[in-house]
């Protein structure tokens, strides 16, 4: 079993809920490894940050991410920092995966101050701007198909993936 498609791409991309539009179009199971880590952790991301650490939660992450990649046949979002690992991009290599590319300004209005995402915590747009240089040619690596993002709405964005991926 693989997934149908993985989502990929920065915080405020979309990924979480452009993925659940897809699979709901599709009719096919939705998972988010954010979601399947704070299950396993049985606490929040914040939390997991908190008292854990950020390597911790990587660990989970990386975990999550190949169980789910070798078990789930639904449209599976990864979380934005997924991609950092090399073992994860050697895993995606297999597979179907669609980059939703956003720029700086679309994704700073979205994640706002950054609620739930502890990386985001404290000045978000600088953040996520250094996120984004730093993680863009990773997506793109591991992309088979890119979706522009900026500017649209989701609705229009998840009828994009859904073509791609008939
Ligand atoms: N295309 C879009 N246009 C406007 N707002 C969006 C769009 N996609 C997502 N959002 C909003 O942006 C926020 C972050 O979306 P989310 O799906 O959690 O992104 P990701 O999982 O990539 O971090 C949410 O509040 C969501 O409703
Ligand atoms: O960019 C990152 O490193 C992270 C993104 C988050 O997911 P989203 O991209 O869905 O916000 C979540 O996995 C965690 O807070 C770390
Ligand atoms: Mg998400």
């Amino acid at each position: 079993m693989a997934p149908i498609a993985v989502i990929v791409g920065a915080p405020g991309a979309g990924k979480t809920t452009i993925g659940g539009l897809v699979a709901g179009v599709l009719g096919v199971p939705f998972v988010d490894t954010d979601a399947i880590i704070e299950a396993e952790a049985g606490k929040p991301i914040p939390e997991i940050f908190i008292d854990d650490g950020e390597d911790a939660f990587r660990a989970l992450e990386r975990a999550a991410i190949a169980t789910a990649l070798a078990d789930f046949a639904g449209i599976l979002a990864l979380g934005g920092g997924a991609i950092l690992s090399e073992e994860t991009r050697e895993l995606l290599s297999r597979h179907t995966v669609v980059y939703l590319s956003v720029e700086l300004s679309d994704a700073v209005r979205r994640v706002g101050l950054g609620a739930g995402r502890p990386l985001l915590a404290m000045n978000p747009r600088a953040t996520l701007k250094y996120l984004l240089d730093q993680r863009r040619p990773l997506y793109s690596a591991v992309a088979t198909h890119t979706v522009a993002t900026d500017g649209r709405d989701p609705a229009d964005i998840a009828d994009e993936v859904v073509t791609l991926l008939k």
